[in-house]
């Protein structure tokens, strides 16, 4: 059964940069379509469809959400030709997606939380940019929403406040992508185990 894996936390968790990451191996992601300006280093087609407020109501939509004074939603096309097409397909939603995705694809999806404290969101969000308006717009959102404690009803969390390369290997392992290596035969390695050590009188 092809999976769908929904990326969610408080904003400036990390789940577009995870999501790009993933894109290096192949993993592609569901593009959702956004009436928001995009920001310097974002592209149409690859991060969001930027479309104009009257453009957005032509789409068929699985679902939207009006967060932050924009409009954010998945069209009926994008969701369906991942999902047909795809083993394995990312998407970042926040809290009202993810219940209308629930609801389509019931135990195709599954949810990780992308999970940092209060002060990393803020620190993150003052860094990428974000204006003090825009600021308290996104926590209040996210506290009334619930966005910080999704780790509660997610099907997995993981932390995002070391390097964003951990966060990666994290998500990598739970979609089943991370192959480990090769059991090592530690006898033939020469290492001992205690009893070996002790019978040849070797401390350990
Ligand atoms: N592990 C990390 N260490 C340091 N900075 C990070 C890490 N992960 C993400 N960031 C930075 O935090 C900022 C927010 O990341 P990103 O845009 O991926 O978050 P997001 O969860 O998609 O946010 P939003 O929900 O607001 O769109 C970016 O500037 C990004 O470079
Ligand atoms: N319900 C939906 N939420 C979405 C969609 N695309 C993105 N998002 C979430 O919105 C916020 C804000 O994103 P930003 O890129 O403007 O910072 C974030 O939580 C996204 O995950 C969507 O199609 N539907």
């Amino acid at each position: 059964m092809n999976k769908v894996y929904a990326l969610i936390g408080p904003p400036a968790s990390g789940k577009t940069n995870i999501l790009q990451e993933l894109a290096h191996y192949a993993i592609p992601e569901m593009v959702s379509h956004t009436t928001r300006k995009p920001r310097p280093d974002e592209k149409h087609g690859v991060h969001y469809y930027f479309v104009s407020k009257d453009e957005f109501q032509k789409y068929e939509l699985i679902e939207r959400v009006e967060y932050s004074g924009n409009l954010y939603g998945l069209s009926k096309t994008e969701v369906l030709d991942k999902v047909k097409r795809c083993p394995v397909s990312m998407v970042a939603t926040e809290t009202n997606g993810l219940t209308q995705l629930k609801k389509l694809l019931a135990n195709r999806l599954e949810s990780i939380f992308i999970m940092v404290d209060y002060d990393t969101v803020i620190a993150r969000m003052i860094n990428r940019g974000d204006d003090n308006t825009l600021i308290n717009r996104r926590i209040e959102y996210a506290n009334r929403t619930g966005e910080f404690n999704q780790w509660n009803t997610a099907n997995y969390v993981v932390k995002n406040t070391g390097a964003l390369a951990v966060a990666v290997r994290q998500v990598l392992a739970i979609i089943g992508k991370v192959t480990l290596p090769d059991k090592v035969d530690l006898a033939s390695d020469g290492v001992l185990t205690p009893s070996e050590a002790k019978s040849q009188d070797k401390s350990v």
